[in-house]
């Protein structure tokens, strides 16, 4: 044997060990394939043999009860059960730690959406960011820009003066008009007001001077169907996609649905164009859209359109979410009185006669406590968002499928008295020692120290939260300086949420039966006075027409 023979024999002892090797790992990767498949379903409530859970879903849509029939079904089978909804199979991630390890350190195989034929393809022309799917390069780079254009710690910061002015505008009207403090739909819509035309600022650099402008009416409205045409059982394209390949002329959904994103992008390239003549003549707003447009690379969309079909996206993300929250929160004080008298003190300790402004936040750690309470107690988005796994994944002795359907269940995770003692309760101080902002809390490596999981999480967590943030810590603030927040006379007391359930589970309605009064004579000057300012200060906008023009 030369030396020649010994090298081929060792390169073949070599080649054979990796081989080895190779099969070794592939052995054990079918193994634990087959172990996970070996892995039950979660558990599914007792439901119909033919419709599964659905008579019963059907029965708490019905009654506004569905965050409550969730909860109760948590309660009973633990961090995750499935329910069946007609053919449709949906899972509900119930505790802290379910969320964290599927959401969160699973996130490579939960971040995508369902294929929603109507709402995503037809009726938003396949450009709404909240709809898309995970792994579509649009997706990734309109969460790139808006993170670089309007949700990043600078660009929150920037949407500060919209929010001191509309907020100032909201105090005077209110201050100015008790028969407006006294009336719940006026209230309603005064609130609306303020958020839509905060955000339509941050967003188109338009603003909405007035209740009535149709454009909160459109903008709520757009947003509500595209939700809406999302839920199971709401389309039949969406149970059958081979629908899709009808002729347009025997496609109804097709028809209604491009109609519908025909409208919204006519309505868009509207303000766009408004915003290239304001341009002109230099009186634009610092907002997304307008700095988009400013760019020489328009921040890489593909055209000018998708980005103010992003910004319409942006506003709807962000106006009804934040609507909501302040409403919630003025129930909240309405329940718990000796809640908002603590509030007030704190506030007024630190700011006096003078209107409060963002910065004091960092001065006023409860109202960080009552930010994080609200979220907590009524989470705007109770049941999550759908994600739909791209793998088979598993959690806890449980095998969840590839393609399944799977919810954060945010409002069982934040009403769970393991969790949350009391849970029923606003106790604000229960955050005493949580000076964390939402971003910090969400990073938290225990999940069992995050404050609330109103935000979502994992990839498709919402980008919003900085300037929801900001939002609501200036809502809070001035709201509680300015007036006395209390039930009309006419309410049920003690107050009871499914008196005036609202649109989305576990929200309430504007039916909430709620007063503002303004807290004193002074109060009022100040308002007055403070509104002036902001006034005066503000950046001039591209105001929106009163007269609404409806492009079909
Ligand atoms: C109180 C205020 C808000 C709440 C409670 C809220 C809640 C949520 C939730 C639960 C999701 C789904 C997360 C998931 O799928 O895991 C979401 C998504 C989203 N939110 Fe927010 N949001 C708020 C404010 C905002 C604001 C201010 C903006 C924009 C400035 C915004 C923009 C978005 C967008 C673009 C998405 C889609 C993200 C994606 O699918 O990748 N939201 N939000």
């Amino acid at each position: 044997m030369n030396i020649s023979h010994l090298s081929l024999g060792f390169e073949a002892a070599v080649g054979l060990a990796i081989l080895y090797a190779l099969f070794t790992v592939f052995q054990n990767v079918q193994r634990r394939r087959e172990d996970a498949k070996k892995l039950p379903l979660p558990p599914q409530p007792p439901g119909h043999f033919l419709l599964g859970n659905l008579p019963e879903v059907l029965k708490a849509t019905g009654t506004h009860t569905q965050h409550l029939l969730f909860h109760k079904w948590a309660k009973q089978y633990g961090e995750i059960f499935r329910v069946k909804v007609g053919p449709l199979t949906e899972y509900f991630i119930n505790s802290d730690m379910a969320v964290k390890d599927i959401f969160d350190r699973q996130s490579s195989a939960t971040a995508e959406r369902p294929h929603w034929v109507m709402s995503s393809d037809y009726i938003c022309g396949g450009y709404n960011v909240l709809l898309l799917h995970g792994s579509d390069p649009r997706w990734k780079h309109q969460r790139k820009v808006t993170h670089a254009a309007m949700t990043s710690v600078q660009r929150a910061d920037a949407g500060i003066p919209f929010l001191h002015y509309e907020t100032a505008k909201f105090l005077s009207e209110v201050a100015n008009n008790p028969s407006l403090g006294q009336s719940r739909h006026d209230l309603w819509r005064a609130i609306g007001r303020y958020t839509y035309s905060t955000f339509t600022s941050q967003t188109f650099g338009m603003d909405l001077p007035d209740m009535d402008n149709p454009a909160i009416h459109y903008i709520h409205e757009t947003g509500l169907e595209q939700i809406l045409q999302t839920l199971p059982g709401s389309n039949l394209i969406d149970v059958i996609p081979a629908l899709d390949r009808l002729p347009y002329f025997l496609n109804p959904w097709k028809q209604k649905g491009q109609s519908r994103f025909k409208r919204d992008m006519a309505w868009c390239i509207e303000r766009l164009n408004r915003i290239k003549k304001g341009r002109a003549r230099n009186v634009m707003a610092d907002a997304f859209l307008p700095k988009v447009l400013s760019d020489s690379k328009n921040f890489g969309f593909a055209t000018q359109e998708e980005a103010a079909y992003l910004a319409l996206m942006l506003a709807i993300g962000a106006a009804d979410t934040s609507r909501m929250t302040t409403w919630s929160f003025c129930e909240m004080m309405m329940t718990w009185p000796d809640v908002q008298a603590t509030a007030r003190r704190e506030i007024d300790a630190v700011v006096g006669d003078r209107i409060p402004m963002y910065e004091d936040l960092a001065s006023i750690p409860y109202v960080r406590c009552l930010m994080k309470e609200l979220w907590r107690i009524r989470p705007p988005v109770s049941l999550g968002h759908p994600h739909v796994t791209t793998r088979e994944i598993t959690y806890n002795g449980y095998r969840l499928p590839k393609g399944a359907r799977i919810h954060l269940n945010a409002w069982a995770v934040q009403h769970d008295e393991r969790r949350h003692p009391d849970p029923e309760r606003f106790w604000p101080e229960r955050y005493a020692n949580d000076t964390t902002d939402s971003m910090t809390s969400m990073n938290a490596k225990d999940v069992r120290q995050r404050d609330h999981f109103a935000f979502g999480s994992g990839r498709r967590v919402c980008p919003g939260y900085l300037v929801a943030e900001r939002s609501f810590a200036v809502s809070i603030m001035r709201l509680l300086w300015a007036f006395e927040i209390k039930p009309a006379a006419d309410a049920k007391l003690p107050l009871n949420a499914l008196d005036y359930p609202g649109e989305m589970p576990g929200n309430p309605s504007e039916d909430l039966p709620i007063t503002l009064v303004v807290r004193s004579e002074e109060r009022r000057k100040q308002i007055g006075k403070a509104f002036a300012e902001a006034a005066e200060q503000r950046t001039p906008l591209v105001r929106e027409k009163r007269v609404f023009l409806l492009i079909v």
